[in-house]
């Protein structure tokens, strides 16, 4: 039950996983467009903005969401992810509201923009989902929980983000607990995040609860007095010299502003330098201002507020209109290949039971009309995409075209994965440029075995796990063939977790699913060289191949893409060698690169050298490249070979009196302690952990600190084994039949 307890505890994770039958319920939405025509809004790409949130597991993401699907007019209700009388009624509304984001992207519309808004998942498990997403997306939000600041995964997506250069702003939330801290909230984005945050509001208090905002472009208070009736707006007022403390606080803080503008905006600069008064500099020259450090990523602009209590999203989401970019603002250089035809990145699909897959599309170029064929360029296939979609809340809605800059959901693309690149026109040439960078995915790091229950739900299986693996690009399925085990591997405990409850609940089979394992790695620790001699006559045919071969350590450069080859005094005959065969001999090289001589797990950090390749007579690439992945099977053996394990970096939240039992149970599990500080009263421990040591982490951590701890992980990084307990892993892994 160990997995449960896990899921339970990061349930709020879970919703986004589900996916289920279109519904034609109309309950939760309202007008969609503001009067404003969905066509005509599609068309007008300076006006669209495709972004995602990104956070910390429970920073607010999903109420901030929901907050802003509620006041753009789009859902009549808010949702509240505490409310909910039983886990059962908890799990629908989840599902029920969680479909929107489930389905990888929603629109709304904000005075007169449209807001593709696309799901980044929080949970580490989950992380190739904010790579999917950061891939299509034009701009971000940071949400950071204002008592806590930046924490663990707000690093790792802001990385993820910074990789692919997506442009963001910040907004501080959870402004009204009393713990919460602005300042320390924006001195942490300094030390953690190392951009310069740009306070484009500071909180306003009354009677010590938070109440509004001063937004310090046109100096006024943003004021929501009736906190309790969500559909009120805020009232906006000029902050005067009557507001005492707040006016001298608000005039500093704009002062502060400026200077910061003025260091990194020319325009700004020579307007604090002209003959104009800071107090008089004109609110649309400083949005201007502020919208270029956000796009040239100089800057972090940063807002405020309160989602649970329906204050600060409004600004937020003038924010996104003002600052963050529209697809023409972001120059991708595939585009001109592509000239006046499609060019679409399939970024996510799902699994529909009624419907078959449905995949989610970002276009960068031309336009796309139900009905068209399309050119999967990865895969080199032809399909129909029947249907176009537009989700708006829990609704499905048929659109006729979609263009340039746009997201919609295509149904029937049966062959089309996440990651692939669609065309109208058959693109190709020899170097592959019309094919967009994929999602790139992780190796899974836990995996285990499934049987099917009978027979006779043995092809239903398989096809599940066929569906699921199309869904999910992190998700992995293989056959062991020494035992013909179908094996399944992901990025965690809760991954896998998660699977399983889909082929129960969605899928309606029973599998058996065998213990959980780690997945190791394995490399080597010295040189070896080996002359391998295939000499064999299969029917009529006889086969003479020698090849020799070495196999040296390259630690941290992973898997060798090709040979090197090594040429020896006067003999060059490596320089004529033949294109196809060095091809088959890569590829031996990689077949016995998956099996490691310890336990069988795929060796990775090693660089192979090829001294020669002799053949008499006729033989076939087949041949040569089995001969190749004997020859590197014997090299490994002999090469002093060693176990890597996955290590993880922990990130503990607690409270002092709980540190020492959750040192002891790091300790327990072989772990090493990095550091322990005390953040504004909150105690933070940051420490090493093997993987193997981490399952059931999350329960036991709630067990010794009575639900009062949070914690995230992420993984480091492949460490060598201490040579004892690799013999005691062999040992285990050999008693429990590997
Ligand atoms: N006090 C306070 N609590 C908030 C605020 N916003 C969200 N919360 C609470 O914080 C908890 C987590 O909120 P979510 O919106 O689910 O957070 P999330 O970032 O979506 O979490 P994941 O989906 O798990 O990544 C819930 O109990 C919310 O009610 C806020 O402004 N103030």
């Amino acid at each position: 039950m160990r997995g449960i307890s896990a899921y339970r505890l990061l349930n709020v994770s879970f919703h986004r996983l589900q996916s289920r039958p279109f519904s034609s319920r109309a309950t939760t939405r309202a007008s969609r467009g503001h009067g404003r025509s969905h066509e005509q809004a599609l068309m007008d790409v300076a006006k669209v903005r495709n972004i995602g949130i990104m956070a910390h597991i429970d920073a607010g993401k999903t109420t901030t969401t929901e907050r802003m699907l509620f006041f753009s007019g789009l859902t009549r209700h808010i949702g509240n992810v505490d409310r909910g009388d039983t886990v059962t009624d908890y799990m629908d509304q989840e599902r029920d509201r969680g479909i929107t984001i489930t389905s990888a992207a929603v629109t709304f519309y904000w005075n007169d923009h449209k807001v593709n808004l696309i799901d980044t998942p929080g949970h580490i498990d989950f992380t190739v989902e904010v790579e999917r997403s950061l891939r299509v997306l034009d701009g971000g939000i940071v949400v950071l929980d204002g008592s806590r600041g930046v924490e663990a995964q707000t690093v790792t997506v802001w990385r993820q983000a910074h990789r692919y250069g997506v442009p963001r702003i910040a907004y501080i939330n959870k402004l009204d607990k009393a713990n919460a801290d602005f300042e320390d909230s924006l001195n942490s984005i300094q030390k953690k995040l190392h951009i310069l945050p740009l306070p484009l509001q500071i909180p306003v208090f009354s009677e010590d609860k938070i109440c509004g905002v001063v937004d310090l472009i046109t100096m006024e208070k943003v004021v929501w007095d009736r906190k309790d009736e969500a559909s009120a707006g805020p009232q906006r007022a000029p902050v005067t010299k009557a507001d005492d403390d707040l006016w001298e606080r608000s005039e500093e803080a704009r002062l502060n502003l400026i200077g910061e503008l003025a260091d990194i905006d020319e325009e700004i600069a020579s307007l604090v330098l002209g003959d104009i008064k800071v107090q008089d500099i004109p609110p649309q020259k400083i949005h201007n201002a502020v919208r270029k450090v956000t796009l040239d990523k100089t800057a972090l602009p940063v807002l405020c507020g309160s989602s649970l209590k329906n204050i600060g999203v409004q600004p937020l989401l003038d924010a996104v209109n003002l600052y963050l970019p529209s697809p023409d603002d972001i120059q991708h250089d595939f585009k001109k290949f592509y000239k006046d035809s499609l060019c679409a990145l399939a970024f996510k699909t799902i699994h529909n039971q009624q419907r078959g897959p449905v995949t989610f599309l970002r276009l960068y170029n031309g336009s796309l009309k139900s009905g068209d064929s399309l050119h999967n360029l990865n895969r080199e296939c032809v399909e129909k995409a029947s249907r176009l979609i537009k989700v708006f809340a829990d609704e499905f809605e048929d659109i006729k075209s979609a263009y340039a800059g746009d997201i919609v959901a295509v149904i029937g693309l049966k062959k089309t994965f996440t990651g692939d690149t669609l065309s109208d026109r058959k693109h190709q040439d020899s170097k592959g440029n019309y094919v967009l960078a994929g999602v790139e995915v992780g190796e899974p790091v836990f995996f285990c075995s499934v049987e099917a229950s009978s027979l006779t739900e043995q092809a239903a299986l398989e096809q599940a796990l066929e569906n699921l693996q199309k869904e999910d690009p992190s998700f992995k399925v293989w056959v062991d063939e020494s035992t013909g085990e179908i094996n399944i591997g992901g990025m965690g405990e809760l991954h896998i977790e998660i699977i399983k409850h889909k082929l129960v609940t969605e899928y309606k089979l029973d599998p058996y699913m065998g213990p959980l394992h780690v997945s190791y790695k394995e490399t080597v620790a010295a040189s070896a060289t080996e002359t391998y001699t295939l000499d064999q006559t299969i029917g009529n045919k006889h086969h003479h191949i020698v090849v020799s071969m070495t196999v040296n350590p390259n630690p941290g450069k992973g898997i060798p893409r090709k040979l090197e080859l090594v040429h020896h005094g006067e003999d060059n005959s490596l320089l004529h060698l033949r294109q196809d065969h060095v091809k088959a001999l890569t590829e031996g090289v990689h077949t016995a690169l998956l099996q490691g001589p310890i336990l069988n797990f795929p060796v990775t950090d090693v660089k192979v050298e090829l001294h020669s390749l002799q053949i008499e007579g006729r033989t076939t690439l087949p041949m040569i490249s089995a001969a190749a992945t004997q020859c590197i099977s014997q090299a490994l053996s002999n090469a002093e070979p060693l176990l890597l394990q996955p290590m993880m970096s922990v990130e503990i939240f607690t409270e002092v009196e709980r540190i020492g039992g959750i040192l002891d149970d790091l300790k327990n599990r072989k772990g090493t302690i990095e550091n322990v500080e005390n953040k504004g009263g909150a105690h933070i421990i940051t420490a090493l952990l093997p993987l193997a040591e981490t399952t059931g982490y999350a329960t036991n951590l709630r067990r010794i600190t009575s639900g009062q701890t949070t914690f995230s992980m992420e993984l480091l990084g492949y460490k060598e084994m201490d040579p004892n307990e690799q013999n005691a892993l062999c040992e285990k892994m050999g008693a429990t039949g590997f």
